[in-house]
């Protein structure tokens, strides 16, 4: 019989309480819903009651002999990270292309070339399905270590439906075998394949014709999500591929205005999108939309550094009312990292989030980014107990002391596994 856990006496224990009143944006992303000397009680893998620890001590006191004890003494408690945009899932890896990119060659000229997208589209195309589970699971684990319990993980590495069904395959065996819940997104309009060179609308017929329904028949994923950038997909190809989707009933994402402003952000918007990623250069016109719909901006500030790009406009964002989630974007291209604490701390220092609003960005929203706020994303009554103690006393030390890993310990479904 598992134990009980009391966890007790956390100097800080930011609960992120929400009830259910959807992503928050302006000063909501400030509320923390802080309890100071703050305690929980855990019993079959949910949380069942939080507090004082004078309060659970009151509440448990002919109980606690059984309980596993944790002394949480100056030390800060969240919910588990939640990072809602991967391509966690992937062959090979592009070391070569980071050096090109650093010698001058652009993103776009190097994927232009059969690079980026097109050469990881090769490896995975070769890989196996044991190869790709392999390589995933260090990636998964990493994202454990750094205190992410939820990740959200894109197809989009094979344009082919072979390969589009073998990636999303291996993600839910991942999602059987990995302590890590791992949420799946169709993402066949990634780029167009070398095959379909000059026959962009017939790959976008095949998509929707081909690859959408066999996905949707053995549901495998719960988003469908489009590069829509000049020289990929174009607004109106984007909006073809993501209301098809909706017809098979998956949830539009949608890639925008990453490179250029090419009118993504108000794509979103006007498709309901449940978000909207990267936004490097979404126009005032789209940011606005996008505060209107409730589209919540999936920022992703490490690819914005590793491009050496200037970030997202986070900070106009949330003053204009969107709703703001953070992510690592973990891929081999554009941001090879699985460290949700570092781009936390680049959301502070290059889009002047506060580390508040950060905090809410990479938990709360990160979790209604991904449909999944009612069971994480917050520490609450009823809701899976996914916490992580840090090394820190307050969510601002976390911020403060950055490119550290301030972990010390990481609870999923109730079972410590870091
Ligand atoms: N920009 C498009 N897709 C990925 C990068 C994929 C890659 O370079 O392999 C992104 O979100 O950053
Ligand atoms: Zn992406």
């Amino acid at each position: 019989m598992i134990k009980p856990i009391l966890i007790k006496h956390a100097a800080q224990l930011a609960t992120l309480a929400s009830k259910g009143k959807g992503p928050r944006s302006k000063e909501a992303m400030s509320e923390l819903g802080l309890i100071e000397d703050g305690s929980m009680w855990i019993e079959g893998g949910m949380i069942k009651a939080i507090g004082t620890t004078t309060e659970l001590e009151e509440r448990y006191a002919d109980r606690l002999d059984e309980a596993e004890v944790i002394d949480a003494t100056n030390h800060l408690v969240t919910p588990g990270l939640v990072d809602p945009h991967t391509h966690v899932v992937y062959g090979g890896s592009r070391e070569r292309e980071f050096e090109m990119r650093l010698e001058g060659a652009s993103y776009m000229d190097i994927m232009n070339a059969g690079g980026g997208i097109h050469a990881t589209t090769r490896m995975t195309r070769e890989a196996s399905e044991e190869e790709l589970i392999e390589q995933t699971t260090w990636r998964l684990d990493s994202f454990l270590a750094h205190g992410v319990t939820t990740v959200e993980g894109k197809s989009g590495y094979g344009m082919n439906l072979e390969t589009e069904l073998k990636q999303l395959r291996v993600m839910k065996k991942l999602q059987e075998q990995h302590v890590i819940d791992l949420v799946p997104t169709f993402m066949g309009g990634h780029a167009v394949p070398p095959e379909y060179k000059g026959r962009e609308d017939e790959f976008v017929e095949h998509l929707i014709n081909d690859m959408l329904p066999v996905v949707a028949e053995e549901k495998l994923a719960e988003f469908n999500d489009v590069f829509c950038e000049k020289g990929v997909f174009t607004p109106a190809q984007s909006e073809r591929i993501l209301d098809a989707g909706k017809r098979f009933g998956l949830i539009p994402k949608i890639h925008a205005d990453e490179i250029e402003s090419y009118g993504g952000a108000e794509l979103a918007a006007k498709i309901g999108s449940i978000s909207a990623e990267h936004l490097l250069k979404a126009s005032e016109a789209g940011i606005k939309a996008m505060a209107k719909s409730g589209t919540i901006a999936c920022l992703l500030p490490a690819t914005a550094l590793y491009l050496r790009e200037e970030a997202a406009a986070g900070r106009k964002m949330i003053d204009e009312g969107v709703a703001v989630a953070i992510s690592t974007d973990c891929n081999p291209g554009s941001s090879p990292t699985t460290s949700m604490p570092l781009v936390m701390n680049l959301a502070c220092i290059s889009m002047r989030l506060t580390p508040a609003e950060v905090l809410t960005a990479a938990t709360y929203n990160a979790a209604c980014a991904i449909n999944r706020e009612e069971k994480v994303g917050s520490l609450e009554v009823g809701k899976q107990a996914d916490i992580v103690l840090w090394n820190v006393k307050n969510y601002q030390e976390l911020q403060y002391l950055f490119g550290v890993n301030h972990v010390k310990a990481v609870w999923k479904k109730g079972v410590k596994v870091v």
